[in-house]
């Protein structure tokens, strides 16, 4: 932590609560990364004199390299020792964010998961959050134009390094915001807010500018990417307001999720969610509540004894086996119609598959003159899947 004349000049920047921003990995994808967006916070703090959280994720891809070189250590590894070094990415992140800062003659300083006063349970992988204490972040923000937090690291009762799950940067920021009480969070992406479908996969997907916390919590437990599903809701009970931002200057917004929201048709689409087929409906039933229980996103399908599981990343044959479940046989990707708080699950063979039904879906919700109203029934999509044999 270094004395910065701005710092002094501030005078109540430190008192006011700070604006808190989230950078996903999409923002870093080169070393340069840092540097720009260092300048950007820089004249932000100058511009509007205000100190700042900032919330960053590690660079594309490392936290799964790190996963990888676990595994080659050892196949299957204990899920403290698993969050302790995944999160690492985060932190690396977060101190190479810091360090540009200083260099722009900043002060900053980094507040890692056992520092920040995030408490959560024990289950280290998908660990929830139990407790807050805003101390250790209020005298951060007094003492530092900018607090950089990795994302996704929290600690248990016992201090010990806990996970609050893959893609979990978002929830942290939000957790963040609520406990330096701050009415919004910014979250920066390589996209400016959610779509109607995944931009980058599906051709016609429409900005939606504005999003109620139900429709993009019910999006997000469906597999959409965009919003990790417990910031939403931990957003909501706080009545904390997201706003969607592009991660380049001048950071315009695209989304805003809060209480008011129109309507919205889309489809969700991640080539990453499974869906298991068990043989029954009743361990079917079973697996639903184990997943559910470890705080993993799943949802029981009900057209068959099916479960799925939609924001990948979990080691599907290794948690059932510790488990004790009988194994469910993979039964493709699921794909979500949703209109209103309407929605149909469908499921394609694999990936690739999943791409062109997504596709054709979308076309069909989103064509002109389709009545997205709530009262608008979703049974004419069932058909449209039935025909296409989805
Ligand atoms: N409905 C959707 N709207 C916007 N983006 C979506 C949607 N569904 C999936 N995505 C994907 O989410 C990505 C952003 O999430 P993520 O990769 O986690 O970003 P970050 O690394 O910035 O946190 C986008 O690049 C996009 O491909
Ligand atoms: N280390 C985290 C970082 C994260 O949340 O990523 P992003 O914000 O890019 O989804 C992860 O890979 O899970």
């Amino acid at each position: 932590m270094r004395a910065s004349p701005a710092a002094t000049d501030s005078s109540d920047a430190g008192l006011r609560a700070p604006a808190v921003l989230k950078f996903g990995g999409s923002s870093f994808r080169t070393l340069a990364s840092y540097a720009q967006l260092a300048e950007d916070l820089s004249r932000r703090v100058e511009e509007e004199n205000t100190h700042l959280v900032v919330v960053v994720s590690g660079q594309p891809g490392e936290t799964e390299q790190f996963r990888e070189r676990l595994s080659q250590v050892n196949p299957h590894p204990e899920d403290e020792t698993v969050a302790g070094l995944l999160t690492l990415a985060d932190t690396v992140g977060a101190q190479l964010l810091a360090t540009a800062l200083h260099r722009r003659g900043r002060t900053a300083t980094v507040l890692a998961g056992h520092q920040l006063g995030l408490t959560t349970d024990s289950s280290f992988m998908w660990a929830r959050l139990e407790h807050t204490d805003p101390e250790p972040l209020r005298t951060a923000v007094r003492d530092n134009e900018v607090v950089v937090i990795p994302g996704g690291q929290a600690a248990d009762k016992e201090g010990r390094p806990t996970w609050l799950g893959k893609n979990s940067s978002d929830l942290s920021a939000v957790a963040v915001a609520a406990a330096v009480g701050a009415a919004r969070c910014e979250i920066h992406s390589d996209v400016d807010g959610i779509y109607s479908c995944d931009p980058h996969l599906v051709s016609g997907s429409k900005l939606l500018s504005q999003v109620s916390y139900n429709t993009a919590a019910l999006m997000s437990l469906y597999g959409a990417k965009v919003l990790h599903r417990r910031a939403v809701r931990l957003a909501q009970r706080h009545k904390i307001e997201i706003v969607c931002r592009y991660n380049r200057a001048p950071f315009p917004t695209g989304s805003v999720i809060g209480t008011a929201g129109s309507t919205v048709a889309a489809v969700v689409l991640n080539q990453r969610s499974a869906a298991l087929r068990y043989e029954t409906d009743d361990l079917a039933d079973q697996a639903y509540k184990v997943f559910h229980g470890a705080n993993i996103d799943v949802v029981r399908l009900t057209s068959g004894p099916l479960v799925a599981v939609t924001g990948g990343f979990v080691d599907l044959p290794e948690f059932q086996r510790r488990h004790g479940l009988t194994p469910g046989e993979y039964a493709g990707v699921p794909l979500t119609a949703v209109r209103g708080s309407q929605v149909v699950t469908q499921l394609a063979a694999d990936e690739e598959d999943a791409l062109h039904v997504a596709q054709r879906l979308h076309d069909h919700v989103n064509r002109p003159g389709t009545d997205v109203g709530p009262q608008a029934p979703l049974p004419e999509l069932m058909e449209l899947l039935e025909m296409q044999g989805a």
